[in-house]
């Protein structure tokens, strides 16, 4: 376990997502024009060969770059670093100065992207990793038309699966009910997300900007109990699994059960994040990653009145819940 994440002055990165319509763009002009004073970099990014999302971001102070014709996963992704490059050379001081005047990055992807390349970006390329930091991953759901989305295709579950936060919007087209039912999906889909109701994606951006919920400086707020209701409609590709343990982990065997669950599961867990109790470790571990790509660094120490234990959260597909439960059962240290 490798990677540790340095006390930071690097510039923030926040990732906007969503499904189609769900209110992203809505959002992006409620952060450019709420009053913050903070100096935000946007990157937007939509299908097509005209941009019309730049047309409709209200005009600020702000310099939007645009990426077209393809789709920021895939494509583009190349043009996503090469603009982060320019940025991170103009805040340098070696590039065109008119770009430095940013304090963080907001990347606006559109609704059909798959939030993990992105979100990779600043874990695989060492020079963004060392510049940039992923602040947090905010995924905008349209209450209205969230089931169906997620009825009918991966990318709306991915979306919710990768969400730091998740602002259930469009709260004023649906009932009290159906509200409370779709905020239960998610909730079964992602419990490590902060959700809030929304309506115009009106949210303090307090909320989801510079929130370290990527580092998980903050301790986690899971909320393993929503887990266990029985309010399940919904066969979810995607589902998370929850484990605690209050006896301290055996690092060998916690390597060991990594890297098999890397190797053979890395693919279908899309996202995982937690804090260890460590057999001989006087620091909680934090531990979270992305598919394949993970890191895990000591956090502050333990304190003398609080209960050392470890916690953490698996979303992803296919994954089989009793291995998970076993291998996990058996990382605990024999004393
Ligand atoms: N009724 C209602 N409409 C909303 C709300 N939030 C946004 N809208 C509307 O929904 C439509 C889509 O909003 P956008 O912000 O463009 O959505 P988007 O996610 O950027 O859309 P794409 O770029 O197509 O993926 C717009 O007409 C918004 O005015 C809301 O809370 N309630």
């Amino acid at each position: 376990m490798s990677q540790a994440v340095e006390a930071d002055s690097r510039i923030p990165v926040t990732v906007l997502t969503g499904f189609l319509g769900a209110g992203k763009t809505t959002l992006l002009n409620h952060v450019l024009t709420a009053d913050h004073g903070q100096k935000i970099a946007v990157i937007v990014n939509e299908f097509g060969e005209v941009g019309i999302d730049n047309q409709l971001v209200v005009g600020a102070d702000e310099e939007i770059f645009e990426m077209n014709n393809g789709c920021i996963c895939c494509t583009v992704r190349g043009d996503l670093i090469r603009i982060l490059g320019e940025l991170m050379d103009a805040k340098r001081g070696a590039g065109d100065s008119r770009k430095a005047n940013f304090d963080r990055v907001l990347i606006e992807t559109t609704g059909l992207a798959d939030p993990a390349p992105v979100a990779q970006t600043f874990f695989v390329d060492e020079e963004m990793a060392e510049f940039y930091k992923l602040d947090a991953i905010v995924t905008v759901v349209d209450a209205k038309h969230a089931d169906q989305h997620l009825d009918d295709g991966h990318e709306a579950q991915e979306q919710v699966a990768f969400a730091d936060v998740l602002l259930l919007n469009k709260t004023d087209l649906v009932t009290e009910n159906e509200l409370k039912k779709l905020e239960h999906r998610l909730i079964a889909m992602n419990p490590a997300a902060k959700l809030y109701h929304t309506r115009q994606s009106q949210i303090d951006i307090h909320h989801i900007l510079g929130i370290g919920a990527f580092d998980l400086e903050k301790k986690l707020e899971l909320d393993p109990g929503f887990l266990e209701e029985e309010d399940h409609d919904h066969d979810d590709d995607v589902y998370s699994l929850f484990f605690r343990e209050e006896q301290p982990l055996d690092l060998v065997k916690l390597e060991r059960f990594l890297q098999e669950w890397l190797t053979d599961h890395g693919t279908d867990t899309f996202r995982y994040k937690g804090v260890l109790h460590i057999k001989g470790v006087k620091q909680r571990i934090v531990f979270q990653g992305i598919h394949m790509l993970f890191s895990s660094y000591p956090d502050r120490d333990w304190r003398a009145d609080e209960q050392r234990v470890s916690e953490f959260v698996i979303i992803g597909r296919n994954l089989d819940t009793e291995w998970f439960n076993e291998q996990f059962a058996n990382c605990v240290a024999t004393s």
